[in-house]
């Protein structure tokens, strides 16, 4: 059976805060993301992070040219091994812009090979751990593929995941053994144990730069205190919601920037939690 997330399920999930709560009560994400050319990618999934709670987002990106001037919100590092192994963070997400250069494996196998806990994998960090010999991840870790990169980790063609959206999930939580989240317009999420379905999303949101925000949000929520199903699923519906919630302010779906998604963000907690900030 399927379970259909509603906004009573979400809601539930959203992170409270009491009025002594510090920026440590927020968590900290690491953010790897966001290779020569690709910055915007890094800084999306970084923006997304923040306006979702992050109480600290760090940034690992290609500094070069980095606009700090109009992002100066992230503490920021740059791509190196040493300094990711010194950096202990809560949450580290990785993959958005990424490349797959030797230098970017080398920081996703370490993460494999020191089982560190809370890991979030997308896009090019997925496009990698589809080249690599690993048996099991922790079933801490997430992975949150679209069509095309859950086809690249189980050696089939998209069309085949396509046809079969379930059951290559499946295959793929097995294979992995932590929690796989297949997106799409009806996004399903399996821990091996049920399967979740959040399908608030509009198609607004078939546009290249919104997987990123989603990988920022999820990160957000895992490092507030959340497990990661109730991460992903909470994650996946406020994403889906913002663009819902964009659109009926009267805005086209052909018209949504990912930017637009991250503005959003903070109306879209505030209704969900009933219009209501006690603190
Ligand atoms: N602002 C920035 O800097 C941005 C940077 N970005 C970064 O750029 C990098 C490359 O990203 P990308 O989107 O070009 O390539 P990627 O997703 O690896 O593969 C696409 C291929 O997969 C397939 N495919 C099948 N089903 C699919 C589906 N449902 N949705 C999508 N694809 C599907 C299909 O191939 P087919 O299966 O048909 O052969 C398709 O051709 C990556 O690091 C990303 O993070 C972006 O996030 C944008 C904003
Ligand atoms: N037709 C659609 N309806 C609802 N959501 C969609 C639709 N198409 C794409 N999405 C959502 O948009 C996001 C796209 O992510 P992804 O393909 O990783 O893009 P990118 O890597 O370019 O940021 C996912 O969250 C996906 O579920």
């Amino acid at each position: 059976m399927i379970i259909k997330i509603d906004s009573k399920d979400a809601k539930n999930l959203i992170p409270k805060r009491s009025k002594l709560s510090s920026k440590i009560d927020g968590g900290k994400v690491l953010i790897v993301a966001g290779g020569a050319g690709l910055h915007g990618a890094g800084i999306l999934s970084a923006l997304a992070a923040t306006r979702s709670g992050a109480g600290y987002t760090h940034l690992m990106t290609d500094l070069v040219k980095y606009p700090w001037v109009k992002f100066p919100d992230f503490i920021l590092h740059k791509f190196s091994l040493t300094e990711l192994k010194k950096n202990s963070k809560d949450v580290i997400a990785m993959g958005p812009g990424l490349g797959t250069a030797e230098s970017k494996k080398k920081l996703l196998r370490f993460l494999i090979k020191s089982k560190i806990e809370k890991v979030v994998l997308d896009a090019d960090a997925l496009t990698m751990l589809s080249t690599m010999k690993v048996k099991q991840l922790p079933s801490t870790w997430i992975l949150t593929p679209h069509e095309g990169e859950l086809a690249r980790l189980l050696g089939v063609t998209s069309t085949s995941v396509k046809k079969k959206r379930v059951e290559h999930l499946i295959m793929a939580q097995k294979k992995f053994g932590c929690v796989v989240l297949l997106k799409g317009a009806e996004s399903l999420i399996s821990d091996g144990k049920r399967i979740q379905k959040v399908s608030n999303g509009t198609v607004a949101l078939a546009k290249a730069g919104t997987g990123d925000v989603l990988l920022g949000m999820i990160a957000a929520f895992y490092a507030q205190g959340l497990n990661q199903v109730e991460a992903t699923v909470l994650g996946t519906f406020i994403h889906g919601q913002a663009s819902a919630d964009w659109m009926k302010k009267g805005n086209d779906h052909l018209s949504l920037r990912p930017m637009d998604l991250i503005e959003q963000i903070p109306k879209t907690i505030f209704k969900l939690r009933g219009n209501v900030v006690k603190v």
